[in-house]
């Protein structure tokens, strides 16, 4: 209804715990919400495609974006290079829509820090690490090394809960989904999101004084 500044959601979890099926699921169910496409160095998975996943690059490729300035924020995970495109995303949140990452908790803490009104933090967490595991080796994609590296990185990963606005367990997926989903509506709403709210009530406050004078 008023014309905002888009929000950032962001979407944190330990690899496997599925936030990635979330994204996917509520990117298509909402117009006004674009997923932020990271740049990466980790290889490309034979399900993924360059420019809708991940723009994949050289590890020379990211370092040259890195030093240029061109990205909000990057971390090393699981051995490879992330990294948030910042022209595309000022675009967005300017236009008004709101952008989704699929980001670790180092960028989190990063955009925590730069953009403090403009977020929202959603972690993910696995119903179980049995359950994790099973995950990851269904999804197929990557060698028992690759599964191994990032149950270890979840031992670190779970200690950031604490850091985010909100927690889902992702035991059913359209359940999780329908969270977020409300997680977004409910900020669309906070004041702060609502640029010409002032001007409005105004309007209303010099109806009312029209109707009682
Ligand atoms: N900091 C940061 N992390 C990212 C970015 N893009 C992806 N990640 C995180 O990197 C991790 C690995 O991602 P990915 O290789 O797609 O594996 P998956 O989580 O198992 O699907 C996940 O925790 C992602 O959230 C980014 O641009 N910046
Ligand atoms: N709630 C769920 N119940 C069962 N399987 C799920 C659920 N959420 C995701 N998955 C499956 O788990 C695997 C990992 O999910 P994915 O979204 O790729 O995780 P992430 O992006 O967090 O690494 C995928 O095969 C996905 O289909």
């Amino acid at each position: 209804m008023f014309d905002r500044r888009g929000l950032m959601l962001i979407l944190s979890s330990p690899s496997g715990a599925g936030k990635t099926s979330i994204s996917r699921t509520i990117l298509q169910q909402d117009p006004n919400l674009k997923l932020s496409i990271s740049v990466t160095t980790r290889p490309k998975r034979a399900n993924e495609v360059d420019g809708v996943d991940y723009f994949f690059k050289t590890v020379a490729q990211f370092e040259q974006m890195r030093d240029n300035g061109e990205l909000l924020e990057w971390a090393e995970v699981h051995g490879n290079f992330y990294g948030t495109p910042k022209a595309a995303i000022e675009k967005e949140l300017e236009a008004g829509r709101d952008v989704l990452f699929d980001i670790d908790y180092q960028g989190a803490i990063q955009l925590y820090e730069k953009c403090p009104e403009d977020i929202i933090g959603v972690f993910i967490l696995p119903p179980s690490i049995a359950e994790l595991k099973r995950r990851l080796e269904r999804r197929a994609d990557d060698s028992e090394e690759v599964i191994r590296r990032r149950l270890t990185t979840a031992q670190q990963e779970l200690k950031q809960w604490e850091s985010y606005d909100y927690i889902i367990v992702n035991r059913d997926l359209d359940d999780s989904c329908a969270a977020v989903a409300s997680i977004l509506h409910s900020a669309r709403m906070m004041p702060s999101r609502q640029k010409n709210l002032s001007s409005f009530v105004k309007g209303l406050q010099g109806e009312l004084d029209t109707i009682l004078s």
